[in-house]
């Protein structure tokens, strides 16, 4: 097969020590090759030679009978005794160059690269590909002492491979309920490239069913490739055909969304900080959705199918392996995932676990002010006292959300006088709110609460839409508008300052708070429609 025609979206590196009991490695082999696998890497590392040409002959007969590509691992003298593919090496083993000398231009030669160096080599060296990873720890193969790159990391390496064109694939860690992570999340930040597959020992090895395993990835993988092409700026949550945005249907379609609450009830689970656990609770139910506010890992993994959609707000950072395996969960249950990473540029700490959230989850919105959303986009133009941003803000809000939206495939919030949202295409400004919300602590945190109810509320409205839970593609995260479910918690909050600071009772920040909550209770959706002030831009 000539090189260009490789297609690297299922790439099966073997590895019989995994096999599961009693499961033999050529019937596996062939399962997997019918299940999609499009390449496969021979891969023996305490075998005699001998052992190991046969073994590569014997899975080259069966990857000939389905015209896949094999490829050896680290071996040239196998690589030449089997005349298949071609070769992998990795950073430790012959020198790309030394191995293209060997083994000739008609070799499809892949190399490992872990870092953005690594990479630029492997392009001046001319190899045929890549395995960029490990992206995430894995059981098959010893890379405690090596940086995980995340998707995000793979994204960095992604940019300096656009221009080349160098086809890359990911390894280490990936199994299917983390590859529409990955494939979103390491969209490059720059060049917007994205991978051509992913590499996996243990998620098709490991299988009883090869067969069914290597198809669901696989289906997973078009299914991204497809969206890719024909919206190449998609955000992980982006149906295929999105919908057109007018102001009048983004407030008649919030209006709907508060009676999908009031209907449907949706469990809100919250990992919020102690400083507003009790009134992020109560403005839930205010507007009629079901808070739970648990932060125990061990009681996540039953809640996640149950819930609606999940809130992090890591104001406090107690809780972190809550947040980590719930949101992990929140991606495999594909339930919207709103993150407020609170103060996120205060302190090493903040920066240091929001990068190890985002290392580990794909989130569906970010939410937070200036302060936070400029220092998630390493952005220096607006300063942070503690939780609260200073100064007069970004000179160019909207392209500060759009940005970011993109390089993290999530909608964007960016809260303020002015609220600017964003689903890394279109932008909406918003200007509701009351300067008494400014004196009562957790205003931004009961934003993202509401966010996160109504993004519940945005997926339930979706599959009561008649298509049940039939996603548009594989690869896709979370169902419904998500640019709609952010925008009726901002609207839904600020408008509720609104009616609340117009109250007689209303003396200062401690009746303020308490009317706050009556009238998020209260509103009704012809008065929100009638105050709603938003525009897109
Ligand atoms: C597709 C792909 N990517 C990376 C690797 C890892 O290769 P290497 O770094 O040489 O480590 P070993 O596989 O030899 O342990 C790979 N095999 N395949
Ligand atoms: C060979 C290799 N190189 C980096 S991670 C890895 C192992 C991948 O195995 P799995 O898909 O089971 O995590």
């Amino acid at each position: 097969m000539p090189k260009a025609d490789i297609d690297y979206s299922l790439y099966l590196v073997t590895g019989r020590e995994l096999l599961p009991e009693g499961k033999d490695y050529y019937e596996s082999l062939e399962e997997s090759l019918q299940g999609g696998v499009t390449v496969v890497q021979v891969r023996e590392k305490d075998i005699d030679t001998g052992e190991f040409v046969e073994i590569a002959r014997r899975t080259k007969e069966i990857t000939d009978k389905y015209n896949v590509p094999l490829l050896i691992n680290d071996r040239i003298d196998v690589y030449l005794a089997v005349r298949c593919a071609g070769i992998h090496i990795g950073q430790s083993d012959m020198p790309l160059a030394q191995a293209r000398a060997l083994a000739g231009d008609d070799a499809v030669i892949g190399i490992s690269v872990g870092n953005i160096d690594e990479a630029q080599a492997a392009i001046a060296g001319h190899a045929d590909y890549v395995g960029v990873g490990a992206v995430w720890p894995t059981g098959s193969k010893d890379v405690t002492k090596k940086v995980k790159l995340g998707p995000d990391g793979v994204g960095r390496v992604l940019d300096v491979l656009a221009e080349s064109k160098t086809p890359a694939v990911a390894i280490g860690g990936i199994h299917a309920p983390n590859v529409p992570f990955l494939l979103h999340g390491s969209i490059s930040p720059n060049a917007r490239n994205s991978l051509d597959g992913i590499a996996v020992i243990s998620a098709v090895v490991a299988s009883k069913t090869p067969r069914e395993a290597a198809a669901n990835l696989r289906n997973i993988v078009d299914s991204f490739k497809r969206v890719r092409r024909s919206a190449p700026a998609a955000p992980a949550f982006v149906l295929e055909s999105s919908p057109v945005r007018s102001t009048e249907a983004l407030v008649s379609g919030v209006a709907a969304l508060m009676e999908v609450i009031q209907r449907e009830v949706p469990l809100v689970h919250q990992i919020t900080n102690n400083v507003v656990i009790n009134d992020s609770a109560n403005a839930t139910l205010a507007i009629g959705a079901s808070p739970i506010m648990a932060t125990n890992p061990r009681d996540v993994a039953d809640l996640s199918p149950a819930i609606g959609a999940l809130l992090v707000n890591f104001g406090t950072i107690t809780d972190k392996e809550g947040m980590l395996v719930a949101g992990r969960q929140a991606n495999v249950n594909r339930k919207p995932l709103v993150y407020d990473p609170v103060a996120v540029g205060a302190t090493s700490f903040r920066r240091e676990t929001s990068k190890e959230l985002l290392a580990h989850w794909q989130p569906t919105v970010i939410k937070g002010n200036a302060a936070e959303i400029g220092a998630l986009a390493q952005l220096t133009e607006v300063e942070s006292r503690g939780v609260d941003s200073v100064g007069k803000g970004f000179a160019d809000p909207a392209n500060v959300v759009r940005t970011l939206a993109r390089k993290r495939a999530a909608i964007v919030v960016l809260t303020g006088e002015e609220d600017y949202l964003s689903d890394g295409d279109v932008v909406l400004r918003t200007s509701n709110g009351h300067a008494l919300l400014g004196k009562i602590t957790g205003s931004g945190c009961m934003t993202g609460t509401l966010v996160a109810s109504f993004c519940a509320a945005a997926r339930l409205h979706h599959l009561a839409g008649g298509k049940g839970s039939v996603f548009e593609n594989d690869s896709q995260l979370v169902q419904g508008d998500m640019l709609l479910g952010a925008l009726a918690g901002v609207l839904v909050f600020n408008c509720a300052a609104e009616r609340a600071a117009e109250r007689d009772d209303v003396r200062g920040p401690g009746t303020f708070r308490a009317a706050l909550i009556d009238e998020l209770a209260n509103m009704p959706a012809a008065d929100l429609v009638k105050r709603a002030k938003v525009e897109i831009l």
